[in-house]
């Protein structure tokens, strides 16, 4: 299978702190990763290397068939190319309903105004249907966003970047903050969201990365420790000494 995201060898500091230390990745095109690791390994400033909002001092960081590199590319263009990222808290409008929140989505205009003049045509509302049909909202299209849960609104961040079909979706600790029911539904909006593209999922609970059943990734000090499935990494000497042994 050919790889849609290649890092190589990536390295960058901050006031001569290695926070990324010769970082080597790859996804492929329909896949779901985990990366787990302690606080500080580097897993935000990995996920910001590759939406362009840091700059590496070295490394490569190639995308798609043609190999494009995205290291220089600014954020927005990054975005434009197909590279969702979704952070901890959720970002949705809260005075707007849900059917609001995705139209603006697919209509990639995330202006509440916009979707006042905004005449949506049938794909769109056939798009916004399905959408919340994915992320389990499609009850709730006429509520006011701010009276979702905390679980349904990271939901509806969601179906908003799947609004814009990325090809590539990070999306950061997912888990914080919800309850179980809520958890293990995230973790089937993610599955079902990978089965057509790449998806990688930052996460400290292991019961959500294990209800994954993907590939993990251990960063330790900005560099890959381990990589496998989660129960051949939890066997990993190492990761128990530097991550679940603590
Ligand atoms: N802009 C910055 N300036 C200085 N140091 C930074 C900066 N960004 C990150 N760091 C440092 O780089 C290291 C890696 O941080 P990073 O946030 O990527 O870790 P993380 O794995 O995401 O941690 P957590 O699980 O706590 O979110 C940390 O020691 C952090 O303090």
């Amino acid at each position: 299978m050919s790889q849609l995201l290649e890092v190589s060898g990536i390295s960058v500091s901050f006031d001569g702190f290695k926070a990324i230390n010769n970082l080597s990745f790859s996804i492929g095109q329909a896949e779901l990763r985990a990366i787990i690791g302690p606080n500080g390994a580097g897993k935000t400033t990995f996920m910001d290397i590759v939406t362009g909002k840091t700059k590496p001092d070295e490394g490569a960081v190639l995308w798609g068939e043609m190999s494009r590199n995205l290291i220089g590319m600014n954020e927005a263009r990054i975005a434009r190319i197909g590279i969702g990222r979704k952070f901890q808290r959720p970002t949705v409008f809260e005075d707007q309903t849900v059917f609001e929140n995705l139209l603006m989505a697919v209509k990639n205009d995330r202006n509440p105004l916009a979707v006042l003049f905004f005449k949506p045509k049938p794909p769109d509302l056939a798009k916004v249907e399905d959408l919340a049909a994915e992320i389990g909202l499609s009850d709730h299209l006429a509520r006011k966003s701010g009276e979702l849960s905390h679980g349904q609104k990271q939901w509806l961040e969601i179906g908003m970047l799947l609004a814009q079909d990325p090809k590539l979706l990070l999306v950061d600790e997912p888990a914080a903050g919800m309850t179980l029911g809520e958890r293990e539904h995230t973790t089937d909006i993610l599955k079902e969201a990978a089965k057509t593209r790449a998806v990688v999922v930052v996460e400290h609970d292991m019961e959500f990365v294990r209800r994954l059943e993907c590939k993990v990734t251990v960063l330790h000090e900005g560099a890959v420790l381990a990589e496998g499935s989660l129960d051949h990494v939890t066997q990993n000497q190492d990761v128990i000494d530097v991550y679940l042994g603590r």
